[in-house]
């Protein structure tokens, strides 16, 4: 409730009505007070358990009903049918993962990864089931060491079947080496912040989209589709809080320039459903729904959430990485990308699609993990190999 009159209160200050589908999402059906009959006739130990399973479904206004799905599915990775819930229906039935730990999630290693670790790391990605996987960047070496090796990455790559690897390319001399290595599809990287702008590729957010603007045409006469990125979307580490009007700015130019899809980052993780609604509303009036895709770091654990809600705004693309690896170098104490894991995990538990074999992705989550020297940042990475090793005692 407390979200659905936040909406509300977003929607009067824009004088504009909150959109149908948000105030159905977020606000849910009323909670009777005929309820309380029902509950007194509830033991402790369900009341304890009705708390415990569901503080939330409370403020997305579930009525106290419980829809079964939840205690049965509580624990278990696969969920075989669609939620009949009517907060929870409005999911889309499918969800496009996109991978980027290769390139997101290694980028800010000290340590140099060999090519053939990264290379092998996408074969088991692919092999895991994830169609995109974003495989490296023609950016310049010495702003990213770690990517130096960009195009025996992509020699390498050539004949991996079943995946689709997108690289970043900040400008024309990135696009042709990409081209040039291979690339079928490439992404180019604004910001919503000017001092970010400043720090991560070295000039102004106009500049950026005119340089952008030479990539996209380049690509558009090789029929390459372009992925836009914007960093920073509700916060930058210098700048602070970023109006919501900014990333609808650089969303429509990067759309009106061509991209086939813009993936909205919150580069420092600070985002909340509370910063991200208001986000999502505002570039949603300017770009189709379906062009967008969402882009989180767990720096603060608000991740699953933001993906949730954006979820139930309409998007159907996330972008993740295995293990929650990750961290851009110019955001310094920013922390890893949602895990792919913690991502597959949750959609199969609402009985979203991802085609993804948590199993597998896993085992390519491991092999990184072990590679790196660290544990998986992923919740349930760890959850589910202590279980498994305990059910091996
Ligand atoms: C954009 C530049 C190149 C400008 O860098 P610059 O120094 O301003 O560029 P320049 O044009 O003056 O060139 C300087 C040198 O770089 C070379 N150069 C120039 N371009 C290239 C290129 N494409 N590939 C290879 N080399 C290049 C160029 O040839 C020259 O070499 P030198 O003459 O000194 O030997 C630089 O700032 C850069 O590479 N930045 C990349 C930063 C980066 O990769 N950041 C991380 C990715 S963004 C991100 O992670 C956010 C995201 C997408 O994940 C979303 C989110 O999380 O929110």
């Amino acid at each position: 409730m407390i979200a659905a009159r936040r909406v509300d209160k977003i929607s009067r200050l824009k004088g504009t009505p909150a959109p149908k589908s948000m105030t159905t999402v977020i606000g849910g059906g009323a909670t009777p007070s005929s309820s309380s009959s029902s509950l007194k006739a509830l033991n402790k130990e369900s009341l304890l358990r009705r708390e415990f399973l569901y503080p939330k479904n409370r403020l997305l206004g579930n009525n106290n009903r419980d829809p079964g799905y939840l205690s049965t599915y509580h624990y278990s990775s696969i969920c075989n049918h669609r939620p009949t819930n009517k907060v929870l229906r409005n999911l889309p039935g499918y969800v496009k993962i996109v991978e980027v730990g290769p390139r997101d999630g290694l980028q800010n290693e000290k340590e140099i990864v060999p090519t053939t670790v990264k290379v092998q790391l996408i074969k088991m990605l692919v092999s895991s089931g994830l169609t995109v996987v974003e495989a490296t960047s023609f950016v310049s070496p010495k702003w990213v060491p770690q990517l130096a090796d960009a195009k025996d990455v992509m020699d390498a790559i050539q004949n991996i079947q079943g995946g689709r690897f997108p690289v970043l390319t900040p400008n024309l001399k990135g696009f042709e080496a990409a081209v040039a290595a291979g690339a079928k599809e490439v992404a180019i990287f604004a910001s919503a912040s000017e001092s970010f702008s400043k720090s991560n590729i070295n000039c102004s957010i106009k500049d950026s989209l005119a340089r952008y603007r030479d990539v996209a045409s380049a690509a558009r006469e090789l029929s390459l589709p372009v992925r836009g990125y914007i960093s920073c979307v509700v916060g930058c580490p210098v700048e602070g809080t970023v109006p919501p009007s900014k990333v609808a700015y650089v969303a429509k130019q990067l759309f009106d320039m061509g991209c086939s899809e813009i993936s909205l980052g919150d580069t420092i993780g600070v985002g909340t459903p509370g910063t991200v609604i208001p986000m999502l509303e505002n570039v949603i009036h300017v770009v189709p729904i379906d062009k967008l895709a969402v882009h989180f770091h767990d720096t603060y654990g608000q991740a699953l959430s933001n993906i949730l809600i954006s979820l139930q705004m309409g998007i159907s693309t996330v972008d993740s990485s295995v293990s929650g690896l990750g961290g851009c170098p110019y955001a310094k104490g920013a922390s890893g990308n949602v895990a792919t894991e913690d991502v597959v995990y949750m959609l199969n538990g609402l009985g979203v699609e991802t085609h993804v074999d948590l199993e597998k992705l896993m085992l390519a989550g491991d092999f990184i993990c072990k590679h790196l020297g660290r544990p998986s940042s992923s919740k349930t990475a760890v959850a589910l190999s202590s279980k498994k090793a305990n059910s091996k005692l």
